[in-house]
């Protein structure tokens, strides 16, 4: 990690997010980007290119090249991403919150691998969880070979961050390239730098992370996950066609005036600033530009409707004020109904559901994580009571 002339930067998961917005904003700080996936055929043909292009949609628009890359295959060449981890400045991922504990054993090979005098690595996971970089850490800890000494910890520096680009899937015939909306953030916390932040131009570097990600993740992706599931409901494609229906318009707009009255008094946010950063999200939500689907947005509902997730925390936390989230809750079995042959999860929900030996609170247990004594567990029962049918 240094202040001074950008590197080499080991991104893992050359997905959406990663090509789209992570890998593009550290090539544009000057670091040469080295992707790692297990995805090979990705891969290859990263390997084989000499630039991609970012396609922006919507008002101001731009294309950027990204350019100076490198490809590596975590899954077949284990060694040489070790290699590059051991000589990098700074180590991103983008995989999805439930493959950090895959990606941690390689990561702390290559701390143990770096010489000694190496100024330290700074990690920080790109996921849409909370503190995504502390549980990418307690993976890497567990996994470091001799055990967590001081030695191996002095050579690195660990920051949660917050990252928001709506990146959709990508058609078949794009390669390499990747379409985004304009809009982008990339918060992340600065106090584990102890003064010595990377250089990365667009960052927004904050005191502590917490409400960042809850702002962002209670509001854009609580909302966008609301219109997916009452979209997907209604027989809509697009998230853009989903949010110009009225009723799934109105369903958002209820459960962000929830999320909303928890985030303004919880993180003290001037409501009127907050009121127009739910009203520019939405606008993200209408671009009808950007061909992103519900089928994308509700992906993993399981995940979606877990304890510390978009639904859940923000409905425990209005929960523990004395106040029923209806919203939420509703949102929450429309999730239920989130019924898609080629999403794993949606399967084994539709399975849990359809398993008539576990009673109604046994499964809203299970889903959410909450214990059965939980004020939000018998209302939720009662919207899996109704999927059910
Ligand atoms: N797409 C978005 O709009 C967006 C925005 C903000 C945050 N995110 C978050 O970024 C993460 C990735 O999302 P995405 O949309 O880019 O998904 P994606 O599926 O496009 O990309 C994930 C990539 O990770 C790779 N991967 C999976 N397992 C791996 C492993 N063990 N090692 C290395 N690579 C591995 C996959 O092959 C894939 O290329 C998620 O946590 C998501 O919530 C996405
Ligand atoms: O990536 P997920 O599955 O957690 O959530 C789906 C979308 O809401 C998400 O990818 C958004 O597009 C993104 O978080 C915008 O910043």
């Amino acid at each position: 990690m240094s202040t001074e002339t950008p590197g080499t930067a080991v991104h893992f998961g050359a997905g959406n997010i990663g090509r789209g917005f992570v890998g593009l904003l550290l090539h544009d700080a000057g670091y040469e980007v080295v992707f790692a996936d297990v995805n090979a055929a990705l891969i290859d043909e990263l390997a084989a290119a000499s630039s991609y292009t970012v396609h922006e949609v919507g008002t101001g628009a731009v294309d950027h090249e990204v350019t100076r890359f490198r490809a590596l295959n975590s899954a077949a060449d284990e060694d040489a991403v070790v290699t590059a981890i051991a000589e990098a400045d700074i180590v991103t991922c983008a995989v999805g919150p439930n493959v950090l504990r895959f990606i941690a054993p390689v990561i702390a090979k290559g701390l143990a691998a770096r010489p000694a005098d190496a100024a330290p690595l700074a990690v920080m996971a790109c996921e849409n969880a909370i503190n995504a970089t502390d549980r990418l850490e307690e993976f890497i800890v567990q996994a470091l070979p001799g055990g967590a000494s001081d030695e191996a910890l002095s050579k690195v520096v660990f920051a949660n961050t917050a990252v928001d680009r709506i990146v959709p899937a990508q058609a078949a015939d794009a390669g390499l390239d990747v379409t985004v909306e304009t809009y982008y953030e990339w918060a992340i916390d600065q106090r584990p730098f102890d003064g010595a932040t990377p250089s990365i131009p667009g960052v927004h570097w904050v005191d502590g992370l917490e409400a960042s990600i809850e702002r962002k993740l209670f509001t854009v992706n609580t909302g966008h996950a609301t219109t997916a599931y009452y979209g997907f409901l209604a027989g809509a494609d697009k998230i853009s066609d989903a949010i110009a229906l009225p009723e799934v318009r109105a369903a958002v707009e209820a459960v962000l005036a929830e999320t909303s009255g928890m985030l303004v008094a919880k993180h003290e946010l001037d409501p009127g600033v907050h009121a127009q950063y739910v009203a520019a999200i939405l606008g993200r939500f209408e671009n009808p530009y950007l061909p992103d689907t519900v089928t994308r947005v509700g992906r993993q509902p399981l995940r979606k409707l877990s304890r510390d997730e978009r639904f859940v925390s923000p409905a425990a936390a209005i929960a523990s004020g004395g106040t029923t989230p209806v919203a939420l809750l509703d949102a929450m079995g429309a999730a239920l109904r989130f019924d898609v042959a080629d999403d794993e999860q949606s399967v084994e929900l539709q399975a849990l559901l359809a398993d008539s030996a576990r009673s109604d609170v046994d499964l809203a247990t299970t889903i959410t994580g909450l214990e059965e004594s939980h004020p939000l567990v018998a209302p939720f029962a009662e919207r899996v009571a109704a999927a059910r049918g």
